[in-house]
């Protein structure tokens, strides 16, 4: 039975595409693993099985069950990662009898760090892995060839699978593509177009508070009111101001999504750029180690993690 591997890294936010579609994020060195294994069939006719096998997927060419384990998270909804194998194998033109994915996270989940796009990142990378074919860095190495797929297609596989599972609003291509690219990427999340790239290199600190807040559940129209701050950010983000675009970001979404800007007051003078990231509800600070530290010691005071961390100038990775 074929079996794959592979990880992609969380991420932070420069500037949430709820607003406007426009978004920035960063990939951070906390990872999510995923193990994908394939029972591929081996003969007959695809479409007939795939009218008489009882658990049927929705992709083309699965006739068995999918299924998906997060380690640790009995009831997590696996239906993300299971929509990214059903997308591989019809990608990749393969026909499934079964599969089953299992997923291993440093990311706490709906914690505003990005889960769902490096789990998602991880599982595709991870079928891919297990047929054998390899994700490049070259842009035209477009769609799944018998043995390569672009790193930009790849992330795409996945930006669909969250769609179709319901857990983003705006498919969140800024959130996926820092995550799959490594860096910072600034992206129009309606064209699915990467408009920036760059590696900038941080110290990071992260207050997770203990409570969950699902970026599907979101108040899009509470985030669409701040737009002219977003266009700011946005502005700033793409002239390489990111700390000043961060900010701005975190003090527009924390009153949008009412979410306390206090952790974001007293930590602005000591670091480059502090914001709420993603919906939250955890709040992400960039900037020296002792800047960084210094906004750890005070944050570590309030209920929830506080945890210190790099940016990662490399995304996910096969095997
Ligand atoms: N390790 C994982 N394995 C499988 N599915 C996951 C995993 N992590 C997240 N998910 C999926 O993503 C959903 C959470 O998505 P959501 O966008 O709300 O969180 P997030 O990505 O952490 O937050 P944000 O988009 O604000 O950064 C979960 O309900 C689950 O379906
Ligand atoms: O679901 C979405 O579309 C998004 C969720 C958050 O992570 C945002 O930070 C991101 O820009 C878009």
């Amino acid at each position: 039975m074929p079996r794959g591997r592979a990880s992609a890294p969380a991420a932070g936010t420069i500037l949430n595409a709820l607003a406007t579609g426009v978004g920035s994020a960063f990939a951070i060195d906390a990872d999510t693993t995923a193990t994908v294994e394939l029972d591929v069939s081996t003969g007959g006719d695809t479409a007939e099985r795939a009218a008489t096998g009882s658990d049927a997927g929705v992709g083309d060419g699965v006739t068995g069950a999918i299924t998906g384990e997060v380690a640790g998270v009995p009831d997590a909804d696996t239906r993300l990662v299971e929509r990214c194998v059903e997308l591989v194998a019809a990608a990749a033109d393969v026909s499934l009898d079964a599969a089953h994915v299992r997923t291993e996270s440093e990311i706490p989940m709906a914690a505003g760090l990005k889960s769902s796009s490096a789990a998602a990142n991880a599982t595709v990378l991870a079928t891919f892995d297990a047929l054998g074919v390899r994700v490049t860095d070259d842009p035209t190495d477009e769609g799944a060839t018998a043995d390569a797929i672009s790193r930009v297609d790849a992330c795409l596989l996945g930006v669909q699978a969250a769609r179709d599972a319901g857990v983003t609003v705006t498919g969140a291509f800024d959130d996926a593509s820092a995550s799959m690219l490594g860096g910072l990427t600034v992206t129009d999340n309606e064209q699915d177009t990467v408009l920036h790239r760059d590696t900038p290199v941080w110290e990071v600190a992260v207050w997770t508070p203990p409570e969950q807040a699902f970026s599907a559940d979101a108040d899009v129209e509470r985030c669409r009111a701040v737009a002219p701050m977003a266009d700011l950010a946005a502005d700033l983000a793409l002239g390489g101001q990111y700390g000043r675009a961060m900010t701005v970001n975190g003090l527009a979404f924390c009153a949008a999504l009412e979410f306390p800007t206090d952790p974001l007051v007293t930590a602005m003078s000591d670091v480059t750029g502090v914001s709420l990231s993603g919906t939250g509800p955890s709040v992400v600070a960039v900037g020296d180690e002792t800047g960084v530290e210094t906004v750890a010691d005070r944050w570590a005071a309030r209920a929830g993690e506080t945890w210190l961390t790099t940016t990662k100038t490399d995304g996910g990775r096969q095997g």
